[in-house]
């Protein structure tokens, strides 16, 4: 008998630096359990990952597993290498294969994006119509963008997006701070993300004072992310999730300041109302990088 689409169940990862997140469910009914599990060594992290499957095995059988990964990874499934975690810093995880480690345990079929990739595809499905184009930025260890059409196509040629690394301007405000990317310095991720903010001024990320440099100048390197992002892909929406994007005051701020630089250039993004909505926190009440790995397996098998 074949089984009704709308009850297959499948799996999702969220695959992290800092922790992985599994799940079993669909994009429709969201997850039915979950774990999150510490990212260590791949092995120590894929054996955890492993026991969560087999535990969830009295759920039912799996239609396939989709994955949003760390990056940077190769997610051509056309490629070789399809799951391979590239150059990186996270000990023991270069050149280590993310879909490898889950085929040790699991015969399923297998979809991997990069986890900003999938949470722009989670968001895109809850944004209407409207939205042709949506870029999700993660402000959290590091800096990742995401895009998905509506069309289906994608963003990219021979690798994905890596625009947490794009070279800004710096803000005077951070003084002779030299930036924290291991490869770059002073990029956006260097000067941005959550380490640089502990780095630069010895905060701590959730208790920030009211009167601190830190809200200028974060405003101010992710409006220029935005206005970046306005003037190359156009994307209708933008959405800001990750650890440092809890401090909900900096939505206002980066809207206010995207509006400054841009300076009325970009027709539909030049008043204040419109980019109510074309800067936003993530709609999905799942996390949405999850849910978008359930969303880009099931489209992969209807393909
Ligand atoms: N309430 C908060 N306000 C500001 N910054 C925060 C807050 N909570 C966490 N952060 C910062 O966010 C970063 C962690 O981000 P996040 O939780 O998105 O994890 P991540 O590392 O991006 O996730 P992953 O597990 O996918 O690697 C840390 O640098 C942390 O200091
Ligand atoms: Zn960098």
């Amino acid at each position: 008998m074949e089984r009704n689409q709308d009850m297959t169940l499948f799996g999702a990862i969220e695959a992290g630096g800092t922790k992985f997140v599994c799940a079993v469910g669909s994009a429709g009914r969201g997850s039915l359990r979950t774990a999150t599990i510490p990212t260590r060594d791949p092995q120590a992290t894929f054996a955890d990952v492993a026991a969560f499957f087999a535990e969830a095995a009295d759920l039912g059988p799996l239609g396939g597993i989709g994955v949003g990964s760390f990056g940077p990874v190769r997610i051509d499934p056309e490629a070789s290498d399809y799951g391979r975690i590239l150059r990186t810093p996270k000990p023991g995880w270069e050149g280590f294969n993310i879909l490898e480690g889950i085929r040790a345990f699991s015969g399923v079929p297998l979809a991997l994006d990069t986890d900003v990739n999938t949470a722009a595809l989670a968001e895109l499905a809850l944004a209407g119509p409207a939205v042709r184009q949506l870029a999700y930025v993660t402000v959290g260890t590091g800096i990742g963008v995401g895009f998905a059409r509506a069309d289906g196509g994608l963003t990219g040629g021979f690798a994905h997006p890596e625009m947490g690394h794009i070279l800004v301007r710096r803000h005077p405000l951070h003084g002779d701070f030299a930036g924290n990317c291991p490869f770059h310095g002073d990029c956006l991720e260097g000067l941005a993300a959550g380490p640089a903010l502990i780095r630069a001024w010895g905060l701590t990320p959730s208790h920030i004072p009211e009167e601190h440099p830190f809200w200028e100048t974060e405003a101010d390197y992710l409006a220029q992310l935005c206005m970046t992002l306005f003037l190359t892909c156009v994307p209708d929406r933008i959405v800001f999730g990750g650890g440092v994007m809890k401090q909900e005051r900096l939505f206002p701020m980066i809207r206010a300041r995207t509006l400054e630089l841009l300076a009325g250039y970009l027709q539909g993004a030049d008043e204040a109302a419109a980019m109510e909505a074309r800067i936003t926190a993530p709609l999905s009440s799942e996390p949405p990088g999850l849910i978008g790995a359930y969303q880009l397996i099931e489209r992969r098998l209807r393909t």
